[in-house]
C-alpha cells in the first residue's frame, strides 16, 4: 500500500519542488496524492500541475466573508483532507496557524518545515529575524527543522534539524539562499523518515 502524502502550501512551493524532484528521482517512496493551497496565486499549484499531481485551492476568505471562524475553516479543511485518506500531511510553506480542530483528527500525521532551530524564532519571518539577531551580534548561526505539528506553533517533536552558519559578510539574501537550500534537503529527509519508519 503506497504511503499517501498530501502537501499544503501557500506560496512559491520550492520545498514542494524538492519533494517532487526526489519522488521523480525514485528516492522518495511515497504517493503524492494532492497539493492544497489557501492562496490561488501560489506558484506551488503550478509546480504540482506540471508534475501531474492533483491540486486543490481552499481559501479562507469565503469563510470570513460568511462570518465564519478560522476554526470552521479548519474543520472544513479537515473534511476535505480526510477524503484523501493521507498517511502524512506536509506543511511546506503553509502560512496559516492551524487550530486544535485541525491538528487533533490528524494526531501525529502532520509535519512542518520551519526555518529555525527548536525554540528559536518561532512563527513567521524566522529567517529575517535571525538575520536581525546576527546583525546585532547575538548569533552566528541559525538552522532549519522539520517537526511534528501540534496546536502550539513550531513546538512539536523534531524529526530532523540542521544548523546553518551565518557568515560575517552575509547579506540577508545570502542567508536566505543558504537556508532555502537546507530546507530543500531537510523536507525530503523528514518525509522519507516518516515514510520508511518501521
Ligand atoms: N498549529 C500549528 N499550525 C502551524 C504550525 C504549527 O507548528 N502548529 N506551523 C506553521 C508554519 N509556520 C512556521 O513554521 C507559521 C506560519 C505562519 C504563521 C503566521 O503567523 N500566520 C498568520 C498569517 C500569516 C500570513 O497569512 O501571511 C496567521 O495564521 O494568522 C506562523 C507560523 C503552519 N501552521
Ligand atoms: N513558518 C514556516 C515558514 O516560515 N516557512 C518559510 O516559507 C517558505 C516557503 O517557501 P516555498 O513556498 O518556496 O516552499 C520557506 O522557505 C520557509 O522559510
Amino acid at each position: 500500500m503506497a504511503f499517501r502524502v498530501v502537501v499544503l502550501i501557500s506560496g512559491n512551493g520550492s520545498n514542494l519542488q524538492a519533494i517532487i524532484d526526489a519522488h521523480a528521482a525514485g528516492t522518495l517512496p511515497v504517493e503524492l496524492v494532492t497539493v492544497m493551497s489557501n492562496r490561488k496565486d501560489a506558484y506551488g499549484l503550478t509546480r504540482a500541475t506540471n508534475a501531474g499531481i492533483p491540486t486543490s485551492y481552499f481559501p479562507l476568505k469565503p469563510f470570513k466573508d460568511a462570518g465564519k471562524t478560522r476554526e470552521e475553516y479548519d474543520a472544513a479543511l479537515v473534511a476535505e483532507i480526510q477524503k484523501l485518506n493521507p498517511d502524512l500531511i506536509v506543511l511546506a510553506g503553509w502560512m496559516h496557524i492551524l487550530s486544535k480542530g485541525f491538528v487533533d483528527p490528524f494526531e501525529g500525521k502532520i509535519i512542518n518545515l520551519h526555518p529555525a532551530l527548536p525554540g528559536q524564532f518561532d512563527g513567521a519571518n524566522a529567517i529575517e529575524r535571525a538575520y536581525e539577531a546576527f546583525k546585532k551580534g547575538e548569533i552566528t548561526s541559525t538552522g532549519v527543522m522539520v517537526h511534528k505539528v501540534t496546536a502550539v506553533v513550531d513546538h512539536g517533536e523534531v524529526i530532523c534539524q540542521k544548523a546553518v552558519p551565518i557568515l560575517p559578510a552575509d547579506t540577508l539574501a545570502d542567508l536566505q539562499e543558504r537556508m532555502h537550500s537546507t530546507e530543500h534537503e531537510l523536507i525530503v529527509e523528514g518525509v522519507r523518515k516518516l515514510a520508511t519508519k518501521p
